[in-house]
């Protein structure tokens, strides 16, 4: 294990710059202002909805796990933003880091999900098997939480050295000996997660790709329209898994290393911090970019959006028309 004290204090020299207390605050704050937003209107046009497929309750985990993600940036925001309020660094360590990476698997365990799920409907687009399933879509979704939940958990537990203003600077510095060990075991675990799902995105995008081409070579031209359409689709979230979880995961691996291993000199901790925080910038994207997938693939989503924003409009104008009203009265008595 690494010797906490001298590579402790050159790393925090180092992660102690404008980056991380300026920028990463303030881009963090955007993104939760706009996927609060988003996500909110997600939340509401879901829970209007009922759970009629398995596609549509996997969404609404996925809506969940981004909202809770999303609750925790403040507590990011201001413990990194050292505004003096060192003790909140430590709760990130201990608390909210711990279910903003929890709620990260999550949404990548249902992106992969719903893949699967869209696979099925374009290979079987009759096919009402996925829509009867609903109980043990429910039973999936909750032993997902449970699971992940478990398997973080401990990350909470074994943060468990006493807090100073020194030592929250690094959250590895805050963790029993069990406690490195087992945040390395979960990082492992969840390099396989990542990659295992992002196969089966691959491997399900590659047999749509199949799939519509043999159909191209059989339709008209008109159907083939419309299936382009799917083909889009899910492209949509190839994209997003690309440019949201790839990079991070790709820089997870050496800077794990550095946080649990000896003979990482201190600028090379400090480049690796700064990859990993970049990229997991863009997966804390994620939240943001979820409710296009929503969007552009779930019709009684876009429905039943649209219908709220004409509702709101109507209801808006007739509040206009009746201010009018209202003020030519007044101006008439005058
Ligand atoms: N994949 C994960 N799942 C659950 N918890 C994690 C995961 N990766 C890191 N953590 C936990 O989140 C907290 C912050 O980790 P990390 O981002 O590596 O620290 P730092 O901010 O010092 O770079 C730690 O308690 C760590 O154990």
């Amino acid at each position: 294990m690494e010797d906490s004290g001298t590579h402790g204090e050159e790393v925090s020299t180092g992660i102690d710059s404008r980056v991380n207390q300026v920028f990463f605050p303030v881009a963090y704050t955007i993104l939760f202002i706009a996927g609060s937003m988003m996500n909110g209107l997600a939340i509401i046009v879901f829970f209007q909805l009922p759970s009629k497929s398995n596609f549509i309750i996997f969404l609404k985990n996925s809506v969940i796990s981004d909202t809770l993600m999303i609750m925790t940036f403040p507590f990011k925001i201001l413990g990194d933003a050292k505004l003096g309020l060192w003790p909140l660094k430590g709760f990130a360590c201990r608390f909210t880091s711990v279910v903003f990476y929890f709620t990260m698997y999550i949404s990548i365990i249902f992106l992969g999900l719903i893949t699967i799920d869209r696979y099925k409907k374009t290979v079987k687009p009759f096919d009402k098997s996925c829509t009867k399933n609903l109980f043990s879509a429910k039973i999936l979704s909750a032993s997902i939480w449970i699971i992940m939940f478990l398997l973080s958990l401990p990350n909470m537990i074994l943060t468990n050295k006493e807090l100073t203003p020194k030592s929250v600077r690094s959250c590895a510095k805050l963790k029993s000996e069990f406690g490195l060990v087992w945040h390395e075991i979960v990082n492992y675990t969840c390099q396989i997660i990542f990659w295992v799902t992002f196969a089966i995105i691959v491997v399900c995008y590659l047999l749509i790709t199949k799939k519509l081409f043999q159909s191209y070579k059989r339709t008209r031209r008109e159907q083939t329209q419309c299936r382009k359409r799917v083909n889009m689709k899910v492209f949509i979230i190839i994209g997003v898994f690309f440019v949201s979880f790839v990079p991070y995961h790709f820089a997870r691996i050496p800077y794990t290393l550095s946080q649990t291993r000896d003979g990482f000199r201190c600028s090379a901790h400090y480049t690796l911090f700064y990859v990993k925080e970049s990229t997991l910038f863009l997966s804390s994207l994620n939240a943001c970019l979820d409710p296009f997938i929503y969007f552009f693939l779930c019709r009684s989503f876009r429905n039943s959006l649209l219908a709220m924003w004409k509702k709101r409009r109507g209801s808006l104008s007739l509040y206009t028309r009746r201010q009018e009203y209202n003020t030519s009265n007044a101006e008439t008595k005058i």
